[in-house]
């Protein structure tokens, strides 16, 4: 079973997208793949429950499916910092907490888990802790997900700084094209491939609907995919 964890650039950066990209491509290679958003914040109600439309988008990309609660265990309304959000609502997350739903998770036997995080790297989830802290310590290979856009290159190498410095192991990284007027696309991508030492797994072009990924042989290596 192989686990990875997606974090980002920043929030809205195209983590969702990518997983859900990323489910797809394992699908369609007859792969068992489920997706899992541990940690979400801004929900609505529906069929008496909270839900996240990251966590139903990744749920309809999966080729394993699990009840909603598995998927996305800790859930609060407000599009809030989570650990807020988690204040505000008299609770509390812990990596003992999420130690508890990644077992459920693994459970449910999928040959691929993908992580989806929240925010950035470098996430808090209560007054000490952070959701990196939980990465690191079930020492879950990250994927980051890069949106390409002006500023890019600062919060991608100060992210890769971090995970080097956490000792966390990044597997590769994604460009997400969510600018489709950024200038010098090219250039900034050959920048970061000059600065990351960790291979390029695939560019996710501009795309509202049947968006597909440009998919590097790092790639296919990783999910032990042959072409
Ligand atoms: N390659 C792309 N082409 C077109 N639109 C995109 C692309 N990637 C992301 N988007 C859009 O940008 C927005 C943010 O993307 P997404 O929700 O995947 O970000 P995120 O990093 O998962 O955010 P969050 O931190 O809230 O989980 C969404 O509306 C999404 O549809
Ligand atoms: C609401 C948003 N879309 C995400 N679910 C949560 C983003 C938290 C970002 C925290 C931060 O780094 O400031
Ligand atoms: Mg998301």
């Amino acid at each position: 079973m192989n686990s990875f964890f997606i974090t980002g650039t920043d929030t809205e950066v195209g983590k969702t997208h990518v997983t859900c990209l990323l489910l797809k491509f394992l699908t369609q290679h007859k792969r068992s793949a489920i997706g899992f958003k541990p940690i979400a914040a801004g929900a609505e109600e529906a069929f008496g429950q909270l839900v996240n439309e990251d966590a139903l988008n990744i749920m309809e990309s999966s080729n394993v499916h699990a009840k909603y609660e598995i998927i996305n265990p800790i859930c609060f309304e407000p599009p809030i910092a989570p650990h807020i959000a988690a204040q505000r609502a008299g609770k509390e997350i812990s990596q003992i907490e999420l130690n508890h739903h990644y077992k459920e998770i693994l459970s449910v036997g999928a040959e691929f888990t993908l992580v989806e995080g929240a925010g950035g790297w470098s996430l808090p989830i209560n007054d000490t802790e952070y959701l990196s802290d939980w990465v690191k310590a079930r020492e879950i290979p990250v994927i980051l997900v890069v949106g390409m856009k002006l500023g890019c290159l600062n919060h991608t190498l100060l992210t890769m700084q971090a995970l080097k410095t956490q000792g966390v192991k990044c597997v590769g990284w994604v460009a997400n094209e969510i600018d489709p007027n950024m200038s010098e696309f090219e250039a900034n991508l050959e920048s970061l491939k000059q600065r990351i030492d960790a291979p390029l797994l695939a560019v996710a072009p501009f795309a509202k609907s049947k968006a597909k990924l440009k998919i590097y042989k790092a790639l296919t290596d990783l999910l032990t995919i042959k072409l």
